[in-house]
């Protein structure tokens, strides 16, 4: 049986993160996927031009018709932009019982804000409260929980934080912590399930859309049925490929090879380890 997913993001013209990353890696990872357009950017590798945000009611209307014809086994969210379109969001996903991954998408690598500041609130109180997993990297972790991260309590500490806003899980990237001895990412699960996976740093520019990349595909390994933990795991290795085989195109920061993982032959491990 094919399994459906549905991202719910904005568009990146250059084709690196956004809802093109997202479909990319479900297509990859043998997910059909649909989605639901939040917000179009006029983006490349170097930065975003220009945005316009969608209509929260036309928002809404691309979820129903979604839900409404697949049985959707994996939901994703990325760029949301406003306050309303956040209540828009959750409003659909509210009892839907579908496994959401929440990437709380803020800044652009460029430095584009890509979440309104007032939005913030919204995404704390009416949609992480909904989510299977949220996975903000270090910069959203600190929004999200008010806490400087300055070390790896810090970053638990923050991991507490958000489970305490309602979340059953999450992980926090290490992309940004460029002082820490490896690529690591968090889990911190319900029932005290929490793991790092870690894998070693790729000198490169070229990580445009490592975090929709990365959370699309935990979606997708959600989809095809995998654990919530071995999905983590998976999505880590999907990435780290991604990221370890860059396509070198673009003059600013280039995406990443969302073919990688299938051209090595799927389902590798290579370079990336589980501690605790
Ligand atoms: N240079 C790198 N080498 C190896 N792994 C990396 C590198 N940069 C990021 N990662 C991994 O990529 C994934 C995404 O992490 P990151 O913290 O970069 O997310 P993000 O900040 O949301 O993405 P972006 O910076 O593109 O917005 C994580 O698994 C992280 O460990
Ligand atoms: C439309 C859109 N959505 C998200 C991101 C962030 O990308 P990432 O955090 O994956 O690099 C982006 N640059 N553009």
């Amino acid at each position: 049986m094919v399994h459906v997913a549905l991202t719910i993001a904005g568009s990146d013209s250059g084709g690196g993160a956004g809802i093109q990353a997202d479909l990319k890696t479900f297509q990859e990872l043998g997910v059909f996927g649909t989605s639901a357009l939040t917000a179009v950017t006029a983006q490349n590798t170097y930065g975003v031009s220009a945005i316009q945000s969608m209509e929260p009611s036309i928002i809404t209307a691309q979820i129903q018709a979604v839900k409404e014809d697949f049985a959707v086994q994996a939901v994703k969210t990325g760029m949301l932009f406003s306050a309303e379109i956040i209540q828009a969001v959750a409003a659909e996903l509210r009892d839907s019982g579908i496994p959401l991954v929440i990437d709380p998408v803020m800044i652009a690598k460029g430095g584009a804000s890509l979440l309104r500041d007032e939005a913030v609130d919204a995404l704390k109180s009416a949609l992480i409260p909904l989510a299977t997993v949220v996975t903000p990297n270090i910069p959203e972790a600190e929004v999200l929980t008010g806490l400087e991260i300055k070390s790896e309590s810090d970053i638990e500490r923050a991991a507490e934080h958000i489970m305490a806003l309602g979340a059953q899980s999450v992980v926090i990237k290490g992309g940004h912590w460029k002082e820490a001895p490896f690529a690591e990412d968090l889990f911190v699960g319900s029932e005290g399930t929490r793991f790092s996976v870690r894998s070693p740093w790729v000198d490169t520019k070229d990580t445009h859309g490592t975090g929709c990349t990365y959370s699309a595909a935990l979606a997708a390994f959600l989809a095809d049925g995998e654990s919530l933990p071995e999905a983590v795991i998976s999505a880590k290795c999907f990435i780290h490929a991604a990221i370890e085989n860059g396509l070198g195109i673009g003059g600013g920061h280039g995406p990443t090879n969302h073919w990688a993982y299938n051209r090595k032959g799927g389902n590798l491990m290579e370079g990336v380890a589980v501690i605790g």
